[in-house]
């Protein structure tokens, strides 16, 4: 009797599920309250002062910035005031999870648009980075009153602003190298992981689609001479930032690719795209309505990109009208509704004044006589570059992007041959992609020369009298000044170029008087 007295009693002692659901509820609104008030009470540097001082007692991190007395702390918001995005924000938000820690036990995980888990602080957490012996410690500031709207009509959240702290000492260093040292890293991952976009105009709108040509500089077929004249101009331009701004001229280049069909045209502008990782805005200009719809488009593209004219020659406004009178030049602009040449002059000049990032303009075209010159001349073209017929050492990168093969016993035969006959790399490209076996698609290629060689049949499988056809000459030369270094075959390759010395910091203001920015290269 006195066992059940006992444990019935025990049983009351013993406290109820309700009983400890109130216990938590209270415990959990106190706690809210609590980091409510420390949120709202305590500014974040204090915070993380005092985190940093934790993190030293417990962990033996940020030492030295906590045991100064004097604490720096900078706030690095999303946005930046008039000027728009921070890029420093940007840079930071890449950088700190790469300096994650197994200190750093409260992280937020997920997975975006890209193929990796991404990884960031989350709460009170903080991250402690170590950059010329000097120790940073990063953290989130989540309090409402740091945070920042976002002026966007469909983002009404703000987002958490980063937030630096390091001893008062370390200032300068933090500032003239820490920072500039993020910057830097963040402005080579995003040139590596640019996913460039190919943008055209449906109903007078750019729509961006990935662009996904595979041409580098490495696989179209040129001659090495051109190739790396192309590529010194395109890394000459890119430094040049402060020059065009010293001579008061926007920071612009304009190529005019011309040549026959399948020559490589818009290989050769992909290539440059991919080498700068540049977008591409590809214009048909048939499809413009007005002068104010062009201006528009072009208005509309953005910096760091190459806005493409192609077949520049098919549309009847821009061919060379120098033997036409003025009056019909006139009349036929009236009558037609579309753009002007003048229409097209002027949004390609308001194009380049539009900002002071870097542009690239390209025309192409399959007969270069055809063009009104007032389109071609320097400031507007600035390098004029002949993509031809397959040459040897064309062949060479065709052979080595298609069969993988470096040299073959074959090859001595195909380069004779080739010396005496015009094909395109585009036709060259189509033999050796017949058959996987190199013996079978080189034998098989010697024969189509031979064939073409005797000016027998067979042309209609391969193409038009543009294609291949007997050459003229066998001799390609490059004109530098006084210098004439040959080639190999056919024409002749003709460079104007600019002082290849040219140092900016030298550079005086009257040298602009003799300076040429046009620059022809043939071949
Ligand atoms: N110089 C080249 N190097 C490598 N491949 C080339 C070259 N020229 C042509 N090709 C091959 O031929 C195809 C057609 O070439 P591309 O479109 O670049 O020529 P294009 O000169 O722009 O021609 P079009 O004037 O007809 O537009 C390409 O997909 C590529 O496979």
């Amino acid at each position: 009797m006195s066992f059940f007295h006992s444990f019935s009693s025990s049983l009351r002692s013993i406290p109820t599920a309700s009983s400890w659901f109130e216990a938590y509820v209270a415990l959990s609104t106190s706690m809210t309250l609590l980091q409510t008030a420390i949120n709202q009470f305590i500014p974040v540097s204090v915070r993380s002062y005092i985190m940093s001082r934790l993190k030293s007692y417990f962990f033996g991190i940020g030492t030295e910035a906590a045991v100064s007395n004097s604490l720096v702390t900078l706030t690095i918001p999303e946005m930046w005031e008039n000027m728009g995005r921070n890029k420093l924000y940007d840079a930071v938000k890449e950088y700190l999870p790469s300096k994650i820690s197994s200190a750093n036990k409260n992280l937020r995980v997920g997975m975006g648009g890209g193929k990796k888990m991404a990884m960031a602080i989350e709460g009170e957490e903080s991250i402690v980075d170590v950059f010329d012996n000097i120790k940073l410690t990063w953290s989130c500031s989540h309090n409402q009153k740091d945070r920042q709207p976002i002026p966007s009509p469909t983002q009404s959240y703000a987002r958490p602003m980063y937030v630096l702290c390091f001893d008062e000492n370390h200032r300068e260093k933090v500032m003239d190298s820490y920072l500039p040292h993020i910057l830097n890293k963040h402005k080579v991952v995003k040139k590596g992981k640019k996913v460039l976009k190919h943008y055209t105009r449906t109903r007078g709108l750019w729509q961006s689609s990935v662009l996904e040509h595979p041409a580098t500089f490495e696989t179209v077929a040129m001659e090495p001479a051109l190739k790396k004249a192309i590529l010194d101009d395109l890394d000459r331009f890119l430094r040049r930032k402060s020059f065009y701004k010293k001579v008061g001229k926007a920071w612009k280049r304009g190529y005019l690719l011309y040549g026959p069909p399948g020559t490589g045209k818009t290989s050769l502008i992909a290539a440059m795209a991919n080498y700068l990782k540049f977008d591409v805005y590809d214009l048909e200009l048939s499809a413009v309505h007005s002068n104010a719809d062009l201006m528009m488009s072009l208005r509309n593209t953005s910096n760091r990109s190459i806005l493409v004219v192609e077949d520049i020659d098919c549309n009847r406004e821009v061919k060379d009208r120098s033997g036409e009178d003025g009056d019909r030049a006139l009349k036929r602009q009236f009558k037609r509704v579309s753009f002007t040449l003048s229409g097209l002059l002027n949004s390609i000049d308001g194009l380049w004044t539009k900002g002071s990032d870097e542009r690239i303009i390209v025309f192409t075209t399959n007969h270069k006589d055809q063009i009104d010159p007032a389109l071609l001349r320097p400031g507007r073209m600035d390098m004029h570059i002949n993509l031809s017929f397959c040459t040897v050492n064309g062949f060479r990168i065709l052979a080595s992007n298609y069969l993988d093969v470096q040299s073959h016993p074959l090859f001595e035969q195909i380069d004779r041959l080739l010396k005496k006959l015009q094909v395109t790399p585009a036709v060259v490209a189509e033999e050796l992609m017949k058959d996987d076996d190199a013996d079978v698609v080189l034998s098989g290629f010697i024969n189509f020369l031979e064939r073409k060689e005797m000016g027998g049949d067979g042309m209609t499988d391969v193409g038009d009298e543009n294609e291949i056809s007997l050459c003229r000459s066998n001799k390609i030369e490059i004109e530098d000044g006084e210098n004439k270094i040959p080639l190999c075959r056919s024409k002749k390759i003709e460079i104007e170029d600019e002082d290849e010395d040219f140092d900016d910091d030298e550079f005086e203001d009257e040298d602009f008087d003799d300076y040429e920015f046009e620059d022809e290269y043939e071949f």
